[in-house]
């Protein structure tokens, strides 16, 4: 596969969590400009670390990193570094989940979180011409209630956060235990994600449909064990973020050469190809269109580029420039 194709290629990207894009060498430099120490001497010894047998071993030192973000200048200063990276990689828009109790619990207020996000998605904007939307995540290892301090405390910025997420330890955490505080933002007039089938059962996807409500589903690898609820993915057209270099990190998928990724379009799932956690699985999503190719063909990849604007939260209006853009590219490149 030509690389230009795959990076000329307009796209969004529906599963990135901003926490994750912290790269190695921002952790040092934020962590001297808030004179916060690091249990690491440098940068290869930080790379060396990112070696994970599951979710957890990746997500306890996700978090740890986390500690540097301070101000709100850390804040904006990663999310616009995140659009810079990712422009040359084609994406026009991104969807980009945040995880406030993070941040929260280590006495960082909402405040800093959201102002600082917000202000490098408008830097992104006028700057790279890169639209987004923000979703708030909350971390399903704690409880129901501590989700709805987080959307009561979010109140305020209601109208800059498009949808609400589930991330974290999903075994042992179904979506079901968020069935009121998922009602609760919808009633707020927040759409709803939920990671589910990741590393939890297909019945964990079910549940985030029936019980959630969710409009896509992050991850889903598990729901090809179940063709039932495929069918129902494929006749309720739900789009999947699915993220290869990170489900071949956390031991989701044992080879990248057998990702589900080319059998998902085939049996017309919309999938959608993300990067998760860029600085901690080794690409952006450009790396993880590029992990896939040799499963694909390029009328994949391009129905992979137009599912993840379908997928998105724009508008129709927005939705169809972005498909027109895309059909002029591929009339121009030859699909
Ligand atoms: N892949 C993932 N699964 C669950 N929670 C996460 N938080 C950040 N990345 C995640
Ligand atoms: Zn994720």
């Amino acid at each position: 596969m030509d690389d230009t194709f795959i990076t000329g290629l307009p796209k969004a990207e529906l599963h990135l969590h901003i926490e994750g894009s912290l790269e190695p060498e921002q952790m040092f430099a934020f962590a001297r400009r808030n004179r916060v120490s690091i249990p690491f001497d440098s940068v290869e010894a930080i790379r060396s670390a990112y070696s994970f047998s599951n979710l957890q071993d990746f997500l306890d030192i996700y978090y740890a990193g986390a500690d540097v973000l301070r101000t709100e200048q850390d804040f904006h200063d990663l999310a616009l570094a995140y659009f810079r990276r990712v422009k040359a990689d084609g994406v026009v828009h991104a969807e980009i989940f945040f995880d406030p109790q993070t941040h929260t619990a280590r006495g960082i207020p909402f405040q800093v979180v959201a102002d600082g996000l917000a202000a490098g998605l408008a830097a992104a904007e006028a700057q790279l011409g890169i639209t987004s939307r923000l979703i708030l995540c909350f971390l399903r290892h704690l409880e129901e209630e501590d989700a709805f301090v987080t959307l009561a405390a979010a109140e305020p910025w209601l109208d800059q956060i498009a949808a609400v997420g589930l991330d974290s330890s999903e075994v042992g955490h179904p979506p079901s235990k968020f069935s009121r505080v998922f009602a609760a933002a919808a009633s707020s007039g927040l759409k709803r994600v939920a990671h589910a089938g990741e590393e939890g059962p297909p019945e964990y996807v079910r549940e985030a449909l029936d019980v959630l409500g969710v409009d896509r589903i992050d991850h889903g690898n598990r729901a090809l064990e179940d063709p039932s609820l495929v069918a129902r993915l494929v006749r309720e057209a739900k789009t999947l973020t699915v993220c290869p270099l990170s489900n071949h990190k956390l031991c989701v998928v044992d080879d990248l050469a057998a990702h589900p990724i080319a059998a998902m379009l085939k049996l017309g799932l919309r999938a959608t190809v993300n990067s998760d956690d860029p600085a901690y699985f080794g690409g952006y999503v450009a790396d993880n269109f590029r992990a896939v190719a040799p499963l694909l063909t390029r009328a994949d990849m391009v129905q992979l580029a137009r599912n993840s604007f379908l997928g998105s939260f724009l508008s129709d209006v927005a939705v169809n420039a972005h498909l027109a853009t895309l059909d002029a590219y591929v009339a121009e490149q030859g699909a």
